[in-house]
């Protein structure tokens, strides 16, 4: 490993792509225990986007073990060598309002500040269940009211402007994703490469408020909704009947659950409609939507069929985490 002697920032940079290379996979398979070496020496010669780097492997448990504590640690890091984006995520990630103010009314800070806004960081607040409220049994439909801050929403909505591409569906008949006019909005999705430790900690709420193991969700999906783009009726379980899903169920599992996160409300229309039901949901800002789509044996539910209907004024945003009931590899 270099030695942690000052150096310049040419070699920190290039300590930092090594490691994005490394956990990427560019020059073959992933080498994530690598990358994290890869990202320590290039924290050590000064690289802010390193730490921020590392912050989500210790979130993630990728190439070292998992830890929150020290996820936030690396992103005060982050912080205090300027790293833009680590510094707004502890802006909103902390609790503590009057350091959320100092941050906002000035543009340079000491390391204090990000020292006492990594210390205002309620861990065990993120991950506490939260208390749902159940709209229908079965189906199981759960709503959970200001699952998310508006501050959160906004830095998810942030995520997926400017990352939008035309939203897939899986054919039946080959498990393929393929564009199909039965799904017409934009979707983000954001992987290893583009997570930061904020979707990390609504995706640990999304399990403690699911009691499903944050192993099992699938890379998260943001979603944009123009108006008139909608997701019409379809289910998100994989039908077992259906040929080409064969293999997706048995390796990487069935898709036995959907949990929503509604991240604006100044949009008209666009709820999430349940025909089988006779259920429409629409959150406010930060309301999620949890429905479970298999019955309590396992079996895929048809009653859980649902649409995205299409806004008729103004751009619905979600945030779309899909679970299912195996592990997912990281990527
Ligand atoms: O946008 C909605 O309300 C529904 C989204 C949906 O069906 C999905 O993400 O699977
Ligand atoms: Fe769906």
């Amino acid at each position: 490993m270099p030695s942690a002697k000052p150096s310049t920032s040419a070699e920190a940079d290039d300590l930092y792509l090594a490691g994005l290379d490394l956990l990427l996979g560019m020059m073959g398979t992933p080498e994530p225990e690598q990358a994290v070496e890869a990202f320590r020496a290039a924290q050590a010669a000064g690289s802010p986007a390193a730490a921020a780097r590392l912050a989500v492997l210790a979130g993630v448990g990728l190439g070292r073990d998992q830890s929150w504590s020290d996820s936030l640690d690396l992103l005060e890091a982050a912080a205090v060598l300027g790293d833009r984006s680590a510094q707004r995520q502890l802006a909103l990630l902390t609790s503590d309002v009057a350091v959320t103010a100092r941050i906002r009314t000035s543009t340079t800070h000491g390391p204090a500040v990000w020292a006492k806004a990594r210390a205002g960081v309620d861990i065990d607040a993120w991950i506490r269940p939260p208390t749902g409220k159940v709209g229908s049994d079965a189906p199981r439909i759960v709503t959970f009211e200001r699952f998310a801050t508006p501050e959160v929403c906004r830095w998810l909505m942030r995520r997926g402007e400017g990352a939008m591409e035309p939203a897939m569906v899986n054919d039946p008949a080959t498990g393929q994703p393929r564009t199909d006019p039965m799904r017409t909005n934009g979707v983000a999705r954001i992987g290893l490469a583009d997570t930061d430790v904020v979707v990390l900690l609504t995706q640990a709420r999304i399990s403690a408020a699911t009691g499903l193991a944050n192993a099992c969700l699938e890379t998260p999906n943001l979603l944009c909704y123009a108006p008139g783009q909608q997701y019409r009726p379809h289910h998100d379980f994989f039908n077992p009947a259906a040929g080409g899903f064969a293999d997706e169920i048995a390796i990487l599992g069935q898709r036995v659950a959907t949990f929503l996160i509604y991240l604006n409300d100044d949009y008209t229309g666009g709820e999430t409609d349940f025909p089988s039901v006779g259920q429409r949901y629409r959150g406010g800002t930060g309301d999620a939507l949890l429905f479970v789509n298999v019955r309590p044996d396992g079996s895929p539910d048809p009653d859980t069929l649902h649409a995205g209907l299409p806004p008729a004024r103004g751009r619905k945003w979600v945030l779309s985490q899909w679970i299912r009931d195996k592990p997912q590899a990281i990527g």
